[in-house]
């Protein structure tokens, strides 16, 4: 449905809010069955025939158009004022259709970590992914193990484009060893070393959550979905039992003046707006911290300080270098009549370079060196990295560097995957939690629903974050020094004499790897410490769940949709056992 005035009936069992990642999934799972009506509100587009999502190689066309939502952080004051553009999917799929498609399912510690920071051990290692042949049909042998595969309905894959970067990078891992050492499978539990890249792609073309969970079921009777619909608040429409509200009904518009529709739920809302989404809407409707809320005269119904708390993403830093090369793909964004007849393959027979992202077809997950920061490591466990490098066959624009208008160009992008800011100032020094919060936040602009809220990641606010990057820049230094790189390289495109200069440049450059996170996160038990206990279910509320990104624990070191859609099948299974019999 296109618009809220075709529904015929207001009335659902379960209503989901957001047709994005996560609310994909539940949607497909509450109305599987055929008992229960269920109604998914999205507030933006069609995913139907946008070429951008479909074809790999053009994701980022997807960017700064229609079916992203465009949010942008305030200045960063640790990377001299500049701002950050948060990309997010306004599209059924959510950010599932815009982003990379990289697929890490996380190593089992990020799993465990997520038990024990619950306390709930339901929360452990599992899979959901299904393996489907590269596009070019090449032996995978000794790329990835098939038998650590699930069969979920997301098609993944490995690249199904070749490039000459792909022999480099796995003989100097087999060669390097030690902290850079080839790992067959990052997939299997444990993330640590050099591997070939898997990603959510089948027959070369992405496989998100509308195209695997959405699309094939909206023939369903028990399911509505209805898109160009933003979801202003969520509401109790009776007064509350022993203090505790049950929220019931979900008020929708189209625009910012336009009339509110109310929709009631007589089961569960859940919330899936996303890590921005929710947590907005969270406040708007009243559950929040008491004093934002009160400062926007907002009627307190839940006082829950995390809400809007402990934003944290992965920054990331392009770095470039000139190489000798005929191949690397910089000629196909400085000439469109290449990417017209790449283009024409890819339709033609789905084989070239559009079938991949222009990520890169090989990645490294490292620890940080042992001296580096001795005896203090912030990640989910041994299996689990502090950085992570990306060998991409040509120039990524990614950062304020512009494409130069000739050369050929290496990118090697580099992040900072288990990120520091995010914490409470001394609880990685000591146990003694301090009250100076150093987390990213969101907060309220206005209490107009149609207003962006005020996003600040804080990148970068610890030493550790920024000393982790600048160890980066070094291990690709290191990396590309090996022999099988002899020939190759031209040279860095930015040279540096010493550690400071490396910060300044990360400082200036870098952006994120928009792996967002944590905005409503999960807690143990009942009390006020997160803002979803670890079922889910809002604290302080009866009614309300939320399902997506917001609720991570912790970041997961690694790319975070492939823990969104276990997320949200794990959510799936905890609501049917409370209401299928
Ligand atoms: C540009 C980009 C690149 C990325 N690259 C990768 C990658 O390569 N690999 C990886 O693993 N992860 C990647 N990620 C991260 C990953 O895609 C997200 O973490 C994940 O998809 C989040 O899922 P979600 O369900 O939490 O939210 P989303 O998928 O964002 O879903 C939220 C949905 O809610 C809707 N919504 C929001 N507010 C409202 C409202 N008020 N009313 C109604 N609907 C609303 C939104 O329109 C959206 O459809 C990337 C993300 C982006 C943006």
């Amino acid at each position: 449905l296109t618009s809220i005035s075709e529904l015929d009936d207001l009335k659902y069992d379960f209503v989901v809010i957001g047709g994005g990642t996560a609310g994909s999934v539940l949607a497909n799972r509450l109305s599987e069955d055929g008992r229960h009506k269920v109604l998914v509100v999205e507030a933006g587009v069609d995913n139907a025939n946008i070429q951008d999502i479909i074809v790999p190689f053009l994701g980022p066309g997807a960017f700064n158009s229609l079916v992203d939502w465009n949010f942008t952080s305030i200045p960063q004051t640790e990377m001299f004022n500049r701002t950050i553009p948060l990309p997010r999917g306004f599209v059924l799929g959510g950010s599932s259709s815009i982003n990379f498609m990289t697929w890490n399912r996380g190593s089992d510690d990020v799993w465990d970590n997520f038990a024990r920071l619950s306390n709930d051990s339901g929360w452990s290692w599992d899979s959901v992914s299904r393996l489907t042949p590269p596009s070019d049909g090449h032996n995978t042998t000794g790329e990835v193990i098939p038998s650590a595969h699930g069969n979920g309905p997301v098609l993944t894959s490995l690249s199904g484009f070749a490039t000459e970067l792909d022999p480099i990078v796995s003989g100097t891992a087999r060669s390097i060893g030690g902290r850079f050492k080839y790992n067959e499978d990052p997939n299997a539990g444990d993330m640590i070393g050099t591997s070939f890249v898997q990603n959510s792609i089948g027959h070369g073309a992405r496989s998100s959550a509308a195209t695997a969970y959405l699309v094939p079921i909206l023939h369903r009777p028990n399911l509505d979905v209805v898109i160009h619909s933003r979801v202003t608040k969520v509401r109790a429409s009776y007064p509350a039992q022993n203090d505790i509200p049950t929220i019931d009904t979900v008020e929708i518009a189209h625009s910012a003046t336009g009339p509110r529709i109310e929709v009631t739920a007589s089961r569960e809302i859940i919330l899936s707006a996303g890590v921005f989404g929710t947590a907005q809407l969270l406040m708007l409707s009243g559950v929040g911290p008491k004093e934002e809320l009160e400062k926007r005269h907002i009627p307190v119904v839940v006082d829950s300080p995390d809400v809007g708390k402990h934003l944290v993403d992965h920054p990331l830093l392009a770095n470039y270098f000139v190489v000798n090369s005929n191949t690397s793909f910089e000629r196909v964004l400085r000439n469109g009549s290449i990417a017209e007849d790449l283009l024409g393959q890819w339709e033609a027979n789905r084989t070239g370079l559009m079938v991949d992202p222009a990520a890169g077809n090989t990645a490294a997950f490292l620890k940080n060196p042992a001296d580096l920061f001795p005896k203090f490591d912030p990640s989910s466990g041994p299996k689990s990295a502090n950085i992570e490098m990306i060998f991409c066959n040509g120039f990524e624009p990614l950062g304020p560097t512009s494409l130069p208008s000739n050369g050929s160009f290496m990118t090697v992008i580099t992040a900072v995957v288990s990120p520091t800011s995010r914490m409470n100032l001394f609880s990685f020094i000591s146990d003694n939690f301090s009250d100076v919060f150093i987390g990213g936040t969101l907060t309220l602009n206005s209490t107009n629903p149609f207003d962006s809220p005020v996003i600040d990641p804080r990148l970068y606010s610890t030493e550790f974050d920024i000393q982790t990057m600048v160890q980066a820049m070094k291990d690709v230094d290191t990396f590309v020094s090996e022999s099988a790189w002899e020939g190759y390289i031209v040279r860095p495109f930015v040279e540096f004499s010493n550690d400071e200069e490396r910060a300044i440049y990360a400082r200036n450059n870098s952006i994120t790897v928009n792996h967002s996170v944590g905005t409503a996160r999960m807690g143990p038990g009942d009390g006020t410490d997160g803002v979803v206990d670890s079922s889910l279910r809002v604290k302080g509320v009866n009614g309300l769940r939320i399902v997506d990104a917001s609720v991570y624990p912790q970041i997961p070191e690694n790319h975070p949709q492939a823990v969104a859609y276990i997320l949200a099948e794990r959510a799936s299974d905890l609501i049917r056992s409370c209401h299928f019999e």
